[in-house]
C-alpha cells in the first residue's frame, strides 16, 4: 500500500534503479496544454479547494496556524516545525511565483483550512540541461484527517497546476523514502546554546561530558574573524549573483538564479534571513558569502521553553576566505542574535566544515527528489546544490 501511489508517477521507479539502458532526462513528455485536465481533481465531498492568497495576512495566518500545530516533527515527536508568516511571505513569492500554486483544503461547511500544499518556479540546471521546474513544499494534512487518503489528490492537483503553466518537472524533499531519491543527505547540528539543547532532550550528554564541559566545548569567540565582513546590502546583488552562478556551476543539480533571485532569496530580511558578504578593505571587491535562513521549532510539550531557534545554512560562497573561517564567522554571528543551534546538510562543499566544527551527526535523513526527471545514478550530497525550505 504505501508505495501503490508513486508507483503510478512519472519518478524513477525502485525496480529500475541500476538500469542503465534508461535515459537520463524527462520520463514522460509534455503534454499539449489542451489535454491537461482543465478542471481540478476531486475531493472528498465534505472538502474545497481553496487559493491561499499569501498577500492577505488572514490567510497567511490560517496557513501559519495550520503548519504550526499539523506539520512535519522531528522523529521522537519532540520539535514541529514553526515558521512564521514572514518566512511564509519570503518562501512562496519569489520573483515569478504562481498565486495558484499556494492550494489548500477547506472544510466546505466551517471553511476551516485543513491542508496545504505548494508550488513555486525554479530553474533548475542538471548536468547541462538548464530545465524550468517547480520545487513543491509544504504540504500538510491536519492531523486530524491523516490516512483519508488526501495527500494524493493534493500531490495530483498541484502537478496539474504547474502543467497548466507548462512546466513538467518538479524538485522536493522527504523525511521519508519514496521512489527514488536523487541522492540522501544526512543532516548535522551545530550547539550554540549546549544547556537549552540538554534541557529540552534536542542533544544528551556524552558519557564523559558534564555540563560545563559541554558549555566549554562550544564556547564561541564574542566577535568575527573575517577583515570586511558586513551585512549584505542590495548594491551586493550583482557582485553576489556572479559569485553564486559561478559557485553553483560545479555542481550537478544546482538552481540558476538570476539577479533579481539573488535579490529576493539573499537580501537580509529580520527573523527570516540573514546573509553577510565579505568585502576586500583595498579592492572593495566582494569575495566571499555566506546565509542562513531562520526555521524556530515548537518545543512539544517542554516545562521550561516553547521555541527552539535554528538557523539553517543556506547559500555560501568562498574565494578568498577559508569556508570553514566564513562558517565559523556564521556561528558566532547566529550566537550573537540568540540561535539555539544551526542547522546544515552535507551538501555541496558543507562536509568539511561539519567536521572541523564541531557540528553532530543528527539523527535523520533528508532524500532529494525530481519528479518526471530520471538521473542515470544517484548523487553524491557533494553534487548536489540545491537548499529546499
Ligand atoms: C528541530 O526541529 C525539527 C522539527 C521537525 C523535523 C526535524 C528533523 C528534520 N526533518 N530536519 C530536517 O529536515 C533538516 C535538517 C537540517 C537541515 N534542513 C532540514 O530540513 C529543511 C529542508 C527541508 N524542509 C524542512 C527544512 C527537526
Amino acid at each position: 500500500q504505501q508505495h501503490k501511489f508513486w508507483e503510478t508517477q512519472p519518478v524513477g521507479q525502485f525496480k529500475d534503479v541500476g538500469n542503465s539502458s534508461l535515459p537520463e532526462g524527462p520520463i514522460e513528455p509534455p503534454t499539449p496544454l489542451s489535454e491537461v485536465k482543465q478542471e481540478p481533481y476531486n475531493l472528498p465531498s465534505l472538502y474545497e479547494w481553496t487559493v491561499c492568497d499569501m498577500d492577505s495576512d488572514e490567510v497567511c495566518n490560517e496557513v501559519y496556524v495550520l503548519l504550526t500545530n499539523n506539520y512535519v516533527e522531528d522523529d521522537d515527536n519532540l520539535f514541529r516545525f514553526n515558521y512564521s508568516k514572514e518566512f511564509l511571505r519570503w518562501g512562496l513569492r519569489p520573483p515569478g511565483y504562481f498565486r495558484s500554486w499556494h492550494i489548500g483544503v477547506r472544510v466546505k461547511a466551517s471553511k476551516k483550512l485543513v491542508a496545504f500544499i505548494t508550488g513555486i518556479p525554479v530553474k533548475l540546471r542538471v548536468r547541462d540541461e538548464v530545465v524550468r521546474m517547480a520545487e513543491v513544499n509544504f504540504l500538510c494534512v491536519h492531523k486530524k484527517l491523516r490516512s483519508k487518503r488526501l495527500a494524493p489528490v493534493m500531490i495530483k492537483e498541484v502537478t496539474r497546476r504547474i502543467h497548466l503553466e507548462n512546466i513538467w518537472q518538479a524538485a522536493y524533499t522527504a523525511g521519508v523514502l519514496l521512489p527514488t531519491p536523487i541522492t540522501t543527505c544526512q543532516y548535522w547540528h551545530r550547539t550554540l546554546h549546549p544547556k537549552k539543547l540538554i534541557d529540552v532532550g534536542f542533544s544528551r550528554l556524552g558519557e564523559r561530558m558534564t555540563m560545563s564541559r559541554a558549555i566549554k566545548l562550544y564556547r564561541l569567540p564574542s566577535s568575527t574573524a573575517t577583515i570586511g565582513l558586513r551585512k549584505m546590502e542590495l548594491r551586493d546583488v550583482p557582485a553576489v549573483t556572479r559569485l553564486l552562478r559561478n559557485y553553483l556551476s560545479r555542481f550537478v543539480v544546482a538552481p540558476l538564479f538570476d539577479d533579481d533571485e539573488v535579490e529576493h532569496w539573499l537580501l537580509p530580511q529580520e527573523d527570516v534571513v540573514d546573509s553577510y558578504v565579505v568585502e576586500s578593505p583595498d579592492t572593495h571587491e566582494i569575495t566571499d558569502f555566506f546565509s542562513f535562513y531562520t526555521l524556530p521549532s515548537s518545543i512539544l510539550n517542554n516545562p521550561n521553553y516553547s521555541t527552539l531557534k535554528a538557523a539553517y545554512t543556506f547559500y555560501n560562497v568562498s574565494t578568498a576566505t577559508p569556508l570553514h573561517q566564513l562558517i565559523q564567522d556564521a556561528l558566532i554571528i547566529a550566537k550573537q542574535k540568540d540561535f539555539d543551534v544551526y542547522n546544515a546538510l552535507d551538501i555541496m562543499e558543507n562536509e568539511p566544515f561539519l567536521k572541523e566544527l564541531k557540528f553532530g551527526r543528527g539523527d535523520g535523513q533528508l532524500y532529494y527528489y525530481l519528479y518526471n526527471y530520471r538521473l542515470k545514478d544517484a548523487l553524491q550530497p557533494s553534487e548536489l546544490g540545491l537548499v529546499l525550505l
